[in-house]
């Protein structure tokens, strides 16, 4: 049963116990979220729907997550795609196999999985998979074909001298026979600025490299700003009458300067990624590693299921596929898997209601707000006071609903206080969480091609999860903004499309754009979900949608050059994975653009050609950050 099923249930017992008024009565009269969290505790018809709700999750819980079976059925039929050289059905059967895996079972798995890798001249993948296999009991009678794999991975990489160690004898008599070939390598080693005397020896150092070979969110331009650390310093956090706290500029800020780089406080992974991409850091990855006991999670590395498993899944590991479940098809059901994602990882800090509550009312202007703190993520705005009876009702019983959930194995009464911190969390949620994207890119040609030519017609924005990013949530809204954010993995970057003068307020844009969406629409829809009624300028104003909007018509050189720009952009876009370089280039050419058109005083916006560039620098931007390859063929 999913929660909408629940909340339904609740609803029409209590109708049928006739005591519905009374009750409505009685919740509108309690003014703090604890009244709320005890009073919806305290209902028959909550409990009986819980626990006949919570004992079949019981029983579904205690059914077995590991199978050496299983995990050995998935590998022969991962075998039999590799023979037909299907590889990404081989991989995906491999990850299948290893995500329910254990015991000998398992080693096998991951070392058959190398050998795809291995083909697609992944060697770092590879080289992983085969360590994982030894870490877990690769058998010894067939080792010597995997040592020879390894040996082969580390002299593609260029660790000549310590791949020598994997090779029989014979094999470092054949390979110094090939001395020519040794002297490429090396060469190669040097290019690659590989250090012969690193070691690849251990898992968390081969995976150190794949970390290293992923797109890392670029530097701030300017040096941190010490109250706001994920900001620079040219941006502060401001008080305002009418729109709360804001973010505004110190100095002027020039188109495409990176004022923001946050990562996430806490995020969740969309259940349909669960097999392709990183339950922690949101990363894609070809071989994801399985959480030591459930078979629900995949993480990109070891080093992201440690931290993950010590943060917060050793609560709710073996119940997340039921807490999948219970939320899918609820729209609050991505914010209550990230309120208790929060809240989890808040028990670390050991923080009790007050405590948040006072170090939330601290996180003002002219004091430190720090993005790893559960204070800022606590001072985010929930409307409280502009929310229906209905709607707040609704959330208590999610509140208390993910509560009992969590702490169901502990036979105890659910926990009013992270009932009450969750219930607070599900009323900013919906007004602060980020959708993190990616952009979906078709999976390298098999085996991969390092300098696959990518266009523009085949990537699309993909959204694989949610998080809560504390200084990008200070941002208002403007129908007409001046800053774009784009993730790279569970990193959020701001970067302005727009000139900022200094003293000029920082704006995001909620999802309604004045280009793309009618007034009416856009005052409509922020004023359900966020509270306010917006006076940016194209409201104010009533600047037309793109298709109404005048053309540079008197400017026929800039429109001209700049339409023959972008047609070249739309046919070459980016090469993969050497895109960012590349890209940089357009980044400067439509950034020119920007720049030429906002400072010609004869130009009045909106026109369409500023629009249409912004568009295509959003595109350089979300480009040069985290892909997902896969989806799209
Ligand atoms: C993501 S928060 C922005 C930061 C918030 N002002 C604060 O004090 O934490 C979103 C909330 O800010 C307010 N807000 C955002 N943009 C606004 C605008 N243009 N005018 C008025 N209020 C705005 C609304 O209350 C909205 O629900």
């Amino acid at each position: 049963m999913n929660f909408d099923a629940m909340f339904l249930k609740i609803s029409h017992d209590l109708r049928k116990m006739g005591d519905g008024r009374e009750i409505s009565n009685c919740f509108s009269g309690c003014s703090t979220d604890t009244q709320r969290v005890s009073f919806v505790m305290g209902l028959e018809a909550v409990k009986a729907c819980f626990q006949e709700h919570l004992h079949l999750a019981k029983q579904e819980i205690s059914a077995p997550c590991k199978s050496e079976n299983l995990c050995a059925s998935h590998c022969v039929e991962g075998d039999n795609y590799h023979k037909k050289k299907l590889i990404r059905k081989s991989i995906s059967s491999y990850n299948h196999s290893i995500l329910v895996g254990e015991g000998e079972a398992l080693a096998l798995a991951y070392a058959n999985r190398s050998a795809v890798f291995y083909d697609m001249a992944d060697w770092l993948h590879s080289l992983r998979d085969i360590q994982l296999a030894f870490d877990h009991g690769y058998p010894r009678h067939l080792e010597h074909k995997l040592r020879e794999r390894q040996g082969n991975c580390l002299l593609e990489l260029g660790y000549i001298g310590q791949s020598f160690t994997s090779f029989s004898l014979q094999k470092v008599v054949d390979i110094a026979l090939k001395l020519k070939q040794i002297k490429n390598k090396q060469k190669k080693s040097k290019k690659l600025g590989v250090e012969e005397n690193a070691s690849m020896s251990t898992v968390k150092s081969i995976e150190q490299e794949i970390i290293k070979k992923r797109r890392s969110a670029p530097d701030l331009h300017h040096a941190k700003n010490p109250l706001l650390p994920s900001a620079s310093v040219s941006v502060e956090l401001m008080e305002t009458a009418d729109r709360g706290r804001c973010l505004v500029a110190t100095e002027d800020l020039q188109i495409g300067a990176t004022i923001i780089v946050e990562k996430a406080h806490a995020s969740i992974l969309l259940e349909e990624f669960k097999e392709s991409h990183c339950y922690h850091c949101l990363h894609w990855t070809p071989g994801p590693v399985p959480c030591h006991q459930c078979s629900q999670v995949g993480f990109c590395t070891t080093l992201c299921r440690d931290e993950s498993w010590a943060s917060y899944h050793q609560y709710e590991c073996g119940l997340l596929d039921l807490l999948y479940r219970c939320t899918r098809d609820v729209n609050t059901g991505q914010h209550g898997l990230l309120a208790l994602r929060t809240i989890l990882k808040a028990g670390r800090q050991k923080m009790s209601v007050e405590q948040a509550k006072s170090a939330a009312s601290r996180s003002s202007a002219g004091t430190l707000f720090d993005s790893a703190d559960y204070g800022a993520v606590y001072s985010l705005v929930g409307n409280t006071a502009q929310r229906s009876e209905a709607d707040l009702f609704r959330r208590t019983i999610m509140a208390v609903y993910l509560t009992s959930f969590i702490q169901q194995g502990e036979g105890k009464e659910p926990d009013v206080e992270m009932a009450t911190a969750l219930l607070h969390l599900l009323q900013s949620y919906p007004c602060n969480a980020h959708e993190i994207s990616h952009l979906a890119v078709p999976l390298p040609s098999e085996p991969c091609s390092q300098s696959q030519l990518l266009q523009l017609q085949q990537v699309r924005p993909c959204e694989v999860g949610a998080a809560i990013m504390p200084v990008v949530s200070l941002m208002n809204h403007s129908c007409n903004p001046n800053v774009v954010h784009v993730s790279y993995g569970d990193v959020m970057v701001v970067r302005v499309i727009r000139r900022i003068l200094q003293g000029e307020e920082i704006f995001d844009n909620y999802g309604y754009h004045y280009a793309t969406h009618d007034k009416r629409e856009r005052q409509l829809k922020l004023g359900q979900q966020y509270f306010f009624r917006c006076y940016c300028q194209p409201c104010i104003k009533d600047w037309p949608l793109y298709g109404d909007t005048p053309k540079l018509d008197k400017k026929s050189d800039i429109s001209d050059a700049l339409a023959k720009d972008i047609n070249d952009f739309k046919r070459l876009v980016c090469y993969y994975p050497d895109g960012p370089a590349k890209l940089e280039e357009s980044v400067r050419l439509f950034t020119g653009y920007l720049d030429n058109i906002e400072s010609d005083r004869s130009i009045r916006l909106p026109v369409q050609e500023f629009i249409k560039v912004q568009e295509v620098l959003k595109h350089c931007f979300a480009l040069s950050a985290t892909l997902s390859p896969h989806l799209l063929v």
